[in-house]
């Protein structure tokens, strides 16, 4: 049962892929939380406007957002909010975010996001802005420092990069569940063990290849085969209905 307090502790960011950056963030906000006995709230985005700069037509996510919501749901926190860049609040200056959406919002009193963090019109504010902050509106910042794989930095760029060139057990060591491809994003025949992604769908899709995956209780082996259109998905035998594809390697 999770309790309702007055103060917050908010994790901010897009979350796209659930890396192990992203989970050692919202762990220790948690972790804050229940230090403080105050709420815990993930904070996210959903970008509408298109000239944002990762909102351009192109840019394809690891999850689409209803499946981003869905694994973030996993962390037992008081809540999960979605706040929609649009033509209103991308404009908002940094210290117009920490003050109406932060403060008078959410009555944010710790604030934990990433090294990299960067917020408000044009992307100008970043961990120093809410710093500079912290006295005017009485709430304190954590700076997660980069949390790294064999010396580089994890980021849900580098995951979306080795998707797209079929390296999946690559991926799988950054991301804090195997890459999944959810039921509810694919087209499947059943009765002929094809599946579709179009082209015009928010989520990336690996490389042309032949794929381990996981099906319900099966292995299956998946071959991509990407066209004009979209990608064929060919499953080497039948598959149960309505399960995600999990993809081992
Ligand atoms: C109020 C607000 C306004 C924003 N406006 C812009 C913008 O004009 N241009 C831009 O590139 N990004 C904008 N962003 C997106 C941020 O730069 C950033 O991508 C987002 O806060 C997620 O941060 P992260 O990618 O560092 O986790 C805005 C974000 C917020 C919260
Ligand atoms: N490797 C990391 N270590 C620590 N914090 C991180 C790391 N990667 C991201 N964060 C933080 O997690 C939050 C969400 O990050 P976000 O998903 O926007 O960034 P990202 O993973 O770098 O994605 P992208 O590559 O699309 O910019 C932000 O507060 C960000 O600073």
């Amino acid at each position: 049962m999770v309790e309702k307090f007055d103060a917050a502790c908010v994790a901010i960011g897009n979350f796209d892929g659930i890396h192990i950056g992203h989970d050692k963030l919202i762990t220790r906000m948690i972790e804050l939380s229940r230090e403080k006995k105050q709420n815990s709230i993930i904070i996210t985005f959903k970008y509408i406007k298109k000239d944002l700069k990762k909102s351009t037509k192109n840019l394809k996510y690891i999850n689409s957002f209803n499946t981003k919501i869905l694994l973030l749901k996993s962390y037992d926190v008081t809540d999960i909010v979605e706040i929609e860049l649009d033509e209103h609040i991308s404009k908002y200056s940094p210290e117009q975010f920490i003050k109406t959406i932060l403060i008078d919002r959410f009555n944010a009193k710790n604030i934990v996001v990433g090294y990299n963090f960067t917020f408000g019109y044009k992307a100008m504010g970043n961990i120093n802005t809410l710093k500079q902050f912290e006295c005017v509106y009485d709430y304190k910042v954590e700076e997660i420092p980069p949390v790294k794989f064999n010396g580089i930095a994890v980021s849900s760029t580098l995951v979306r990069n080795l998707i797209q060139e079929g390296k999946i057990h690559d991926a799988n060591k950054l991301l804090i569940n195997n890459y999944t491809i959810f039921s509810k994003d694919i087209d499947i025949n059943y009765n002929k063990n094809i599946g579709f992604v179009d082209n015009n769908s928010s989520i990336i899709i690996p490389s042309d290849g032949r794929y381990k995956v996981n099906i319900g209780q099966d292995i299956v082996f998946l071959t991509i085969c990407t066209n004009k259109e979209g990608s064929v998905f060919t499953f080497n035998k039948e598959i149960e209905k309505n399960k995600d594809i999990i993809f081992l390697c």
